[in-house]
C-alpha cells in the first residue's frame, strides 16, 4: 500500500498484483519475451539438457553441479528416501476420504516435529531439511497413491535416480525412457517460479524466524487451490467431462459464459503465454505418440484455439502437464502432491534466501469495517 500524492487515500494492491517486494536471485521472469531463467539458465534449456537432481542443485547452491557435486547429492538423497516406522504409521491413519495434498501437508509437519533440529536455520542445516524433504515426498506420494488402489507400499530402489526411482515406487517398474524423460522435464519446469502465491507463502512464513518445515507446510496449503497447482488436477477432470474433441467448443462457449474460470489459462505475470508450455506440450505429444492415446491431445489443440479465438488468453504449464500425468498413469488427485515434489526445490531455495537478508513480511490494509463504537450490553 502507498500514500497516493493527490490525497491520503491509499492506493489498493489488491492480490499484490504488479508490487514489487523484494530481490531474488533464484528465478527470473520476463513476460515482455517469454523468458523464465533459473539462476540464468532458460528454463527450457534446463528441460532440455538437466536432471531433476541437477537443477535442484541449482537452485540451492546458484550454480549447476560439477560431477563430484551431483555424486554426493546423489548419494544423499538416496540415503534419506526411507519414511521412518511412525511416519508410516501416521500415513495410514489418515483417511483415504481427503485429499493427497492434506496427506503431504501433514507429512512434512509430522517430519518437522520428528526433526531435533527444526529450529536451526543455519544454511547448513536448511540445505539438510530441504535434501531430507526432497528425499523423502516422493516416497510419502507414492505410497499414498497406491493405498488408494488398495495395494502395498513399494520401498525406495537405491539404484535407481530420482524420477525412475518414483515411477517405480508408484508402478511397480520403471517406464519407457520416453515417460521418464517427459516427467523429468515436468520436474524441472514446475521447480521454481519466483514470487508465487505458495512461494510468497513459504517466505513469509520464513520472514517471522519460523522454521522451514512450518514455511514448507504453509505452502503445500497455498499451492492446494485451484487457482495455483490444483489447475493440473482441474484441467484434467475438465478434458474428462468434454470428453470428445468436438464438444471442447460448446464446453468451452458455456463456461465462459457462465464467467467461469478455464483452468489451465491464464497467469498473473504471463499475459502472452507461458515459456515453460511448448517444452510440456512436446512432452504430452510424446506421450501420447508412445501410449498411442490422441484423444486429450486432440481436446487440448480444439480448447487452445477456441480459448484464443474468444478470449486471447493463452494455456499455462498445468493444462499440458495435467493430461500428460493421465496418460502417464498416475491418478489426478496425485498432481498436485507431484507438483509438491517439484516446487519444494524452489520453496526451500527461497525460505534459505528469506534467512539469509531477512525482514519480517507485514503490509498494511485500508480499514473499511463499521466506524468505532461502544461495546454497551452485551448478552
Ligand atoms: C502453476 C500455476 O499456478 S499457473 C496458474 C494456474 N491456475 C489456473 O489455471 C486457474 C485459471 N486461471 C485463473 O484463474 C487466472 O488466470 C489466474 C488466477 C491464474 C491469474 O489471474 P489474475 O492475474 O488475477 O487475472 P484475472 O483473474 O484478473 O484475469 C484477468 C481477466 O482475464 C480473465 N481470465 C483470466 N484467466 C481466465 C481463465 N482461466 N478463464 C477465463 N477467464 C480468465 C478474467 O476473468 C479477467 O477478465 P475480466 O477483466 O473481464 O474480469
Ligand atoms: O507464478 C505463479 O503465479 C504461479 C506459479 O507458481 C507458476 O506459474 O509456476
Amino acid at each position: 500500500m502507498t500514500m497516493s500524492e493527490a490525497s491520503d487515500a491509499p492506493t489498493i494492491h489488491k492480490g499484490l498484483a504488479g508490487v514489487v517486494v523484494d530481490t531474488t536471485a533464484i528465478s527470473k521472469v520476463v513476460p515482455e519475451t517469454n523468458s523464465l531463467t533459473y539462476r540464468g539458465y532458460a528454463v527450457q534449456d534446463l528441460a532440455e539438457r538437466c536432471s531433476f537432481e541437477q537443477v535442484a542443485h541449482l537452485l540451492w547452491h546458484g550454480e549447476l553441479p560439477t560431477v563430484a557435486e551431483l555424486a554426493v547429492l546423489a548419494q544423499r538423497e538416496r540415503a534419506s528416501r526411507r519414511i521412518d516406522r511412525s511416519t508410516q504409521a501416521l500415513l495410514q491413519r489418515i483417511p483415504e476420504t481427503c485429499h493427497p495434498m492434506d496427506v503431504v501437508r501433514t507429512a512434512i509437519s509430522y517430519l518437522g516435529a520428528e526433526d531435533p533440529d527444526e529450529d536451526v536455520s543455519s544454511p547448513a542445516a536448511n540445505v539438510e531439511k530441504s535434501l531430507r524433504m526432497f528425499a523423502v515426498l516422493p516416497t510419502i506420494v507414492a505410497a499414498d497413491m497406491r493405498r488408494r488402489r488398495g495395494l502395498d507400499p513399494i520401498a525406495p530402489h537405491h539404484g535407481l535416480g530420482y524420477c525412475e526411482n518414483f515411477l517405480n515406487m508408484c508402478f511397480g517398474e520403471v517406464p519407457d525412457p520416453v515417460i521418464v524423460r517427459a516427467f523429468e522435464k515436468s520436474m524441472v519446469l514446475y521447480a521454481e517460479h519466483s514470487f508465487n502465491a505458495s512461494t510468497f507463502a513459504a517466505r513469509v512464513v520464513t520472514s517471522t524466524q519460523s522454521d522451514t518445515y512450518s514455511a514448507v507446510t504453509a505452502a503445500i496449503g497455498a499451492l492446494k487451490g485451484s487457482l495455483h497447482g490444483g489447475a493440473n488436477e482441474a484441467v484434467m477432470y475438465d478434458m474428462i467431462e468434454i470428453d470428445r474433441p468436438e464438444r471442447a467448443r460448446t464446453w468451452l462457449n458455456a463456461k465462459l459464459d457462465a464467467k467461469d474460470k478455464v483452468m489451465g489459462f491464464g497467469h498473473r505475470v504471463y499475459k502472452n503465454g507461458d515459456s515453460r508450455v511448448p517444452t510440456m506440450k512436446q512432452a504430452l505429444l510424446d506421450v501420447s505418440e508412445l501410449t498411442g492415446y490422441s484423444r486429450w491431445c486432440e481436446i487440448y489443440i480444439e480448447l487452445e484455439a477456441a480459448m484464443a479465438e474468444r478470449t486471447g488468453i493463452k494455456p499455462n504449464l498445468d493444462f499440458p502437464t495435467g493430461p500428460t500425468y493421465h496418460l502417464m498413469g498416475f491418478d489426478i488427485a496425485s498432481f498436485t502432491p507431484i507438483f509438491v515434489m517439484s516446487r519444494i526445490t524452489g520453496w526451500t531455495a527461497h525460505i534459505m534466501e528469506q534467512v539469509a537478508a531477512n525482514a519480517l513480511i507485514r503490509p498494511l490494509s485500508q480499514y473499511s469495517g463499521p466506524p468505532q463504537r461502544a461495546v454497551g450490553q452485551v448478552c
